[in-house]
């Protein structure tokens, strides 16, 4: 098995459907992760942050960072321990919030699957939902914290799916799509660090003879380009260190790719 677990964050804001999304898919991606766990969230929030939105009060970035800390180390914990896969819910509203969490564990690779639903909608919903300390007084706040992932190229690892108006149904079948598709992007990241790793270890006659790193690295991108967007290799070559070999990589991508 990879050395890299995966981890499908639920994300958006508080009566989004996050928690019914994840219990319904979870189940679907059973299917292909027969033992894969699916993890609320909330409970990972200390007692003092639930007694804090229980009246009302919106968290801080201070009251927020140990929890998403949790979410990114219980979550790893999980998919390390069961097919390699864990969703977990977590509003992750903030880009800050969404890198914290991949930042606390690097060797993990994070999707976040980003709901989203008009204020209207998540007021009508809040204000119907029972038992939960998340009230319909808080939703002023997590709208103005709210930053969805709407650029490419900087959280390629990262989807909106919009829910309004829409029947649950056809919302999960599209949750499933979309964390299927980020689920095979997976394979190419997890190749390219796991050959990075390579190379890393010096011992590796290999190390130094960057012809045979080129060739490896091409021809692993090339053999999944029929799927990838050159824009995600490209952003995560760059996040994954290595500027010289970068530029080799994309002169051989271009070539490639006329
Ligand atoms: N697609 C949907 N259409 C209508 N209501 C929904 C839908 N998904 C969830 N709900 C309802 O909205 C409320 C919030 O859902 P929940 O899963 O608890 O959201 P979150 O975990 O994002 O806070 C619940 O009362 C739930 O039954
Ligand atoms: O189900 C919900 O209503 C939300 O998921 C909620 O419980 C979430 O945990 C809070 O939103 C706390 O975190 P934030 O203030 O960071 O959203």
């Amino acid at each position: 098995m990879s050395t890299h677990p995966t981890v499908l964050v639920i994300g958006g804001t508080a009566g989004t459907g996050k928690s019914t999304i994840g219990e319904s898919l979870v189940n679907l991606l059973r299917l292909k992760y027969p033992n894969a766990q699916f993890l609320e969230g909330d409970r990972l929030h200390s007692k003092q942050n639930i007694e804090k939105m229980s009246n009302g009060i919106p968290l801080c970035d201070e009251d927020r960072w140990d929890w998403l800390e949790r979410i990114s180390t219980e979550s790893t914990l999980s998919a390390s321990a069961n097919d390699g896969l864990c969703i977990i819910t977590c509003s992750a509203l903030k880009l800050k919030y969404r890198n914290y969490i991949i930042d606390k564990n690097p060797n993990t690779i994070f999707f976040f699957l980003m709901v989203y639903a008009s204020p209207k909608e998540i007021l009508m919903r809040l204000t119907r939902r029972e038992g939960h300390f998340m009230k319909a007084n808080m939703l002023n706040s997590q709208f103005a914290d709210l930053e969805l992932p709407i650029n490419n190229q900087v959280e390629p690892h990262s989807r909106v799916v919009t829910v309004d108006g829409r029947l649950e149904h056809h919302v999960l079948l599209e949750t499933f799509d979309v964390s299927f598709e980020l689920l095979r992007s997976r394979s190419l990241k997890a190749q390219i660090l796991e050959i990075f790793e390579l190379y890393k270890d010096e011992r590796n006659p290999c190390f130094n003879d960057k012809d045979f790193k080129n060739s490896l690295m091409l021809d692993l991108i090339i053999n999944e380009l029929s799927w990838v967007n050159v824009a995600t290799i490209k952003s995560e070559l760059h996040n994954l260190v290595m500027n010289d070999f970068l530029e080799e990589i994309q002169e051989g991508l271009e070539y490639k790719l006329r």
